[in-house]
């Protein structure tokens, strides 16, 4: 078997993680040949509850999973991993926004970041999901100066996915028919789902999904804004927040990273802004379209023509996340 890799996920005590462990702990994220030490840090309240995860995990018999640490302390959770799935956080209530969890969710962050600073491998590379996860990412880049800042994601996955689905759907082909579709900005009500650059597979030829679809006023209509309500439409059915599609999605985010996009095929994520592409601001985390190698070196795609529509929207999502950064800085320590 070759050389381990060391996860983390926090939140491990919660309803993402627990259909995200044993994806991870079989090797379906990482390969099979890989060997797992899986970290699970939840906090002290939960530690009862972080037992029977462990147990389960050890009644799974998995070949992939050389080891499992689960701890309430962030020194032993943070020390030597290679990667952190941070998913620990208040999930929202029906009628909230994201960004009402900044306030709740902001501190974790600060702390988490300061324990990748102090404990994680510089190497580490970092997925944030707990909301609002743009500016939750930001938070714990900013408190873990030393690791590189492209070491650092958030999860928009999810949403490329219902944007995928939504559009496989309305053409009546398989969901891996579509490809190439892109999530602009924040993962929030503002975000962009953008699907001008995506292709389809519709009777064995390929095309582009505007001209595949034929239907600009869903398109610009209720196709962004299904998927910009999405999160809040599953809330308000379950009562309870995405779970199950969001530790898919976690995985699709973690197996391209770690393996690297295929040929001409992106994916979208949140990432730092430089200031250098589309006209973006610098210093927030906004979600891009990346082409990704194996090991992980990611690539902003450039070149995507955007037309006045594409510009406004792209636009909005980076305000709200301007927004976010200054309510945040009140948090971080000084
Ligand atoms: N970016 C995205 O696409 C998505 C983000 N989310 C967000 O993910 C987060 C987690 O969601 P769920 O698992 O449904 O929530 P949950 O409430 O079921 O689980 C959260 C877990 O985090 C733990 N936790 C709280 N503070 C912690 C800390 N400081 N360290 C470690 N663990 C801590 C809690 O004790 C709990 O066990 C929420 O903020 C939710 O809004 C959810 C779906 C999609
Ligand atoms: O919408 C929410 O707050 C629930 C979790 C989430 O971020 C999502 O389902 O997209």
């Amino acid at each position: 078997m070759a050389d381990g890799l060391k996860v983390l996920v926090t939140g491990a005590a919660g309803q993402i993680a627990y259909s995200l462990l044993y994806s991870i702990a079989n090797g379906d994220v990482f390969g099979k040949d890989k060997s797992i030490t899986l970290v699970m840090l939840d906090i002290a309240p939960m530690a009862e509850a972080l037992k029977g995860v462990v147990m389960e995990l050890q009644d799974c018999a998995l070949p992939s999973l050389k080891n499992v640490i689960s701890t309430t302390d962030v020194k032993e959770a943070f020390t030597d991993i290679d990667f952190a799935i941070l998913v620990g956080a208040m999930p929202r209530r029906q009628g909230m926004e994201r960004k009402d969890l900044l306030k709740a969710n902001a501190k974790i962050f600060v702390e988490q970041g300061q324990a990748l600073e102090k404990y994680a491998k510089k190497t580490v590379k970092v997925l944030v999901v707990g909301n609002p996860a743009n500016t939750n990412c930001l938070i714990a880049l900013t408190c873990a100066p030393s690791i590189p800042k492209t070491n650092f994601t958030c999860l928009t996955r999810l949403d490329q996915n219902r944007a995928q689905s939504q559009i496989a759907s309305r053409l009546g082909v398989s969901n891996d028919s579509v490809s190439n579709m892109i999530i602009w900005g924040n993962h929030s009500s503002t975000q962009f789902p953008d699907a001008a650059h995506a292709s389809a597979v519709v009777g064995g030829s390929t095309a582009n999904a505007v001209e595949a679809v034929k239907d600009d006023a869903w398109l610009n209509g209720d196709f962004i804004s299904t998927v910009q309500k999405r999160g809040g439409a599953v809330i308000a059915a379950r009562k309870l927040s995405s779970a199950m599609s969001a530790a898919k999605a976690i995985c699709d985010h973690v197996r391209d990273w770690y393996f690297g996009t295929k040929g001409d095929k992106w994916t979208s994520m949140g990432i730092y802004s430089n200031g250098s592409h589309y006209g973006l601001p610098e210093n927030i985390v906004y979600s891009v379209p990346v082409r990704i190698a194996p090991g992980g070196e990611y690539t902003v795609v450039e070149g995507l023509k955007i037309s006045d529509f594409a510009r406004s929207k792209m636009d909005a999502t980076a305000q709200e996340l301007l927004e976010e950064r200054n309510a945040a800085w009140d948090f971080l320590p000084t």
